[in-house]
């Protein structure tokens, strides 16, 4: 990953809202979720259904019993239907794709991962090199692999890698998200806080050589909401063109003049996974840009496999 500076296109600012979910934590300026909106909306009028139920109904107790029942069995079903996942595939074509799981895991277990993580991951905030300048990296990480594995360096900076072991949470979320793509394998975690709306990562491809052509990359979400863009990258830019192997990338990125969007926003949300695969690497680049509205902490979870 070789980080470039921010560089935001002004059509790309978000209508922002501030996001207030009573008695779930904190209120961090994201983005106003729709489905969590309704799904509040929803609760609370299942709540109301329950306290009206306590009035006199002018039933008999045994068609009273009856009616709760299907209540709650109605309530259950509602908050069932809102809390399950949603998986969504995004082909941005010529071999590459994205899945999106929104509601991956469950609200409140995203936050106990949420702060689990924050408290507990050793976080640093290295010097990288951005086009031969030393600078702070806009944002705090960390990195766990298994042992034995090629050291990733980017950005001329070479993380030491911790073990799964010292973070026993992390190795439930890997389950997880192992479970959610069977046949996928991962073996290395880079972790990322975004401490606010200044925090940001700069357009790159995860193309480095180790993880190989077409590495998988399962991203997952806590906390304050910020958008993830993806724009696919000019010919000349591509890794294929730069190493003079010109054939397959010619081919793959010519025929981006078929009416195919060339850029994709994507306000990942609290509990979600996004997951790259294929030629997404060596086509595309993605950022994490800087948004005024983004005041909470965002911590960002991209698991990978080393080869
Ligand atoms: O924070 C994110 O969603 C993306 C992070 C990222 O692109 C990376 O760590 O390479
Ligand atoms: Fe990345």
């Amino acid at each position: 990953m070789e980080e470039t500076a921010d560089l935001l296109p002004e059509s790309l600012q978000p209508a922002n809202e501030p996001f207030d979910v009573a008695s779930k934590k904190l209120s961090c300026g994201q983005i106003t979720n729709e489905e969590d909106e309704s799904l509040d909306k929803k609760n609370k009028c299942c709540s109301d259904i329950v306290s009206d139920s306590n009035y006199k109904t002018g039933l008999n107790c045994h068609q009273e019993d009856q009616r709760r029942t299907s209540l709650v069995a109605s309530i259950v079903e509602v908050v069932a239907s809102h809390d399950a996942p949603t998986r969504r595939t995004i082909d941005l074509g010529h071999g590459s794709d994205l899945i999106y799981i929104q509601r991956f895991l469950p609200f409140q277990k995203s936050w106990t991962f949420f702060d689990y993580l924050d408290k507990h991951i050793p976080w640093t905030r290295p010097t990288i090199r951005v086009f031969g300048r030393s600078c702070l990296q806009p944002r705090d990480t960390c990195y766990v692999a298994s042992s034995g594995l090629t050291p990733l360096v980017y950005s001329g900076y070479r993380p030491d890698a911790y073990s799964w072991d010292d973070f026993p949470p992390l190795k439930e979320i890997l389950d997880a998200i192992c479970e959610a793509l069977p046949g996928s394998r991962f073996n290395s975690l880079l972790l990322n806080r975004y401490k606010g709306a200044n925090d940001y990562v700069g357009w790159h491809a995860d193309d480095e050589k180790l993880y190989g052509a077409t590495p998988e990359i399962a991203s997952l979400s806590l906390g304050c909401e910020r958008d993830f863009v993806l724009k696919k990258k000019k010919l000349q830019d591509s890794s294929l063109e730069k190493r003079g192997d010109g054939g397959p990338a010619n081919k793959r990125l010519k025929r981006s003049s078929s009416g195919e969007e060339d850029q994709h926003s994507f306000a990942l949300k609290h509990g979600s996974l996004l997951v790259m695969r294929g030629y997404t690497q060596k086509d595309w680049i993605h950022s994490v840009p800087k948004r005024a509205k983004a005041e909470g902490t965002r911590i960002n979870l991209t698991f990978r496999l080393v080869l």
